[in-house]
């Protein structure tokens, strides 16, 4: 089965904008548990415009499903921020600085010395770890060769393409999929996710571990709130 992991950046969003606590991060994460997600994922950024990192510290208290914090692991607050929580998960994004949203996968075969020392340095403590990487078949074997335990594959190309042409735009990472499970690796996705395109992606790729979702489900959950919302996207992945 798939699981669901709430990205709750964008509840951070909204609560930074007023400088409160409304809404209230910690006590939204556990909703989302409460309410069936098997996962919260959170993407600090060094400009902290949504998480905070102490957001970071105040969730691994209390979440008790998997943890997974994404980021770039260039970023040495990153890295230290990801070793002193110890979460189930780490996802190594390549975003720039100021980027406003993640728009590339890692170059697995260029950077893959140094992929390598950072996949070591989180396995050491016990941290699983996801390369998030474009659908090419060439960056998923380059993922191999790093040590990862799992690859997440950035979902924004086939979102962006479902309504014209789902067969097309799900057909790069069906053998981005096929090639992870030759491999052995392990396999999320993520990035623009949402009730209309999830369940096709979920049944064309059967070896789909996770996936991550946050922008769209917490706009639907303004129409349908946050319980009916989470329960909606599960079913997706029924
Ligand atoms: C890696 C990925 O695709 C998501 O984490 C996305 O980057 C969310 O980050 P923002 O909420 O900052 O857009
Ligand atoms: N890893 C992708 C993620 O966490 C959520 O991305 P999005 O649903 O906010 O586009």
């Amino acid at each position: 089965m798939t699981k669901l992991s709430v990205n709750i950046n964008k509840i951070a969003t909204l609560r930074n904008s007023r400088g409160g606590n409304n809404p209230d991060l910690v006590k939204v994460a556990l909703d989302c548990e409460r309410f069936g997600a098997q996962g919260i994922t959170v993407h600090p950024r060094p400009d902290e415009r949504h998480i905070r990192y102490q957001d970071v510290f105040d969730l691994k208290e209390v979440i008790a499903t998997e943890f997974n914090i994404e980021g770039n692991c260039r970023e040495q607050k990153f890295v230290d921020l990801v070793l002193a929580n110890k979460p189930a998960q780490v996802t190594l994004v390549p975003d720039a600085l100021g980027q406003i949203t993640s728009n590339h996968g890692w170059d697995t075969i260029k950077h893959q010395t140094y992929l390598q020392e950072m996949v070591a340095l989180f396995k050491s403590e016990g941290i699983r770890v996801s390369i998030f990487v474009d659908p090419v078949v060439e960056m998923v074997e380059g993922a191999l060769a790093t040590g990862t335990d799992r690859i997440e594959l950035y979902t924004e190309d086939y979102a962006k393409h479902y309504h014209t042409d789902r067969e097309k735009a799900i057909a790069p990472y069906m053998a981005a999929a096929y090639k992870a499970k030759e491999l052995g690796l392990g396999l999320n996705a993520g990035h623009d996710l949402d009730l209309h395109n999830l369940k096709y992606f979920a049944q064309q790729i059967p070896n789909l571990l996770e996936v991550s979702i946050g922008h769209a489900l917490v706009c639907d959950a303004l129409y349908y709130g946050l319980e009916n919302t989470v329960q909606l996207y599960l079913k997706q992945l029924a």
